[in-house]
């Protein structure tokens, strides 16, 4: 593995970029800033992106020998879907994740019941009443995250921080841990942890795999650009972000 450290102090960005080649050394890296978070406070706030990339790391991951009991799951962001949909980010997590020895974690959804209805239809006031639910579901995890494991699409999203779209602005300066998102290229309106409680975490881990997605974050290296929510990540974050490369 090579990690090349990155840092720029014309705009105090950081990431360290590392190869990799097997979902195993990434999930062994994530599992070691759990125990360290666990070590340091006794407890771990992990949160995941859903996707189709995770797949590998979640079967590696949940095999770690961690004390997962002290560990709480959450998502970094979730579609307004009922958690049996296939679109759910929560079944994801339920299905792939909280299995194995990591079956011992806690997992704190976003929502419970949902409007009736697509929720690409619903009104920015049943939206914004989602996302107060959420927050107070929220409210008495131990804040702030350890551990946060992000996914990038190809138009630069992170998380549901989807460009141009209705509610980003709202999610980016937000005081609050969890905001409502409807991406005007994508399916379903979206909770998503704002940016700020994004930026706060102690690990951030960013794998991203592809020529494409490879492009874009050479893009976002550039500095923070609102059109590519992940910069404003790469560049704002407390911590180095741990950009994971694989072909
Ligand atoms: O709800 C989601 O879809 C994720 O949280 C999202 O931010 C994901 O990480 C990217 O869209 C990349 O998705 P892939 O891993 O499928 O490319």
């Amino acid at each position: 593995m090579t990690a090349t450290e990155h840092a720029s102090t014309a705009t105090q960005s950081n990431w360290i970029t590392r190869d990799y080649h097997a979902a195993a050394e990434l999930a062994q890296a994530i599992a070691d800033a759990l125990r360290a978070a666990i070590g340091a406070r006794g407890q771990a706030l992990l949160a995941v992106s859903g996707g189709r990339s995770p797949l590998a790391l979640f079967a590696a991951l949940r095999e770690q020998e961690l004390p997962w009991e002290r560990v709480t799951v959450l998502l970094a962001d979730e579609r307004c879907v009922p958690p049996d949909h296939a679109d759910s980010n929560s079944a994801l997590v339920r299905e792939q994740l909280l299995q194995g020895r990591a079956a011992a974690a806690s997992w704190q959804p976003f929502f419970g019941q949902l409007p009736g209805g697509d929720s690409a239809d619903w009104s920015e006031a049943e939206l914004a009443a989602l996302a107060d639910g959420a927050n107070a579901a929220l409210a008495a995890l131990p804040w702030p995250l350890d551990v946060l494991v992000l996914g990038m699409g190809e138009d630069g999203h992170t998380a549901s921080l989807f460009p141009a779209s209705p509610g980003l602005e709202a999610a980016l300066h937000s005081s609050a841990r969890v905001a409502w998102v409807r991406p005007v290229a994508a399916a379903h309106s979206r909770l998503t942890l704002t940016l700020p409680t994004l930026l706060e975490a102690g690990s951030v881990f960013l794998p991203l795999a592809g020529a494409a997605k490879l492009a874009v974050f050479a893009r976002a290296s550039q500095g923070p650009q609102p059109e590519l929510p992940i910069s404003l990540v790469l560049h704002g974050a407390r911590h180095p972000v741990q950009v994971w490369l694989t072909p």
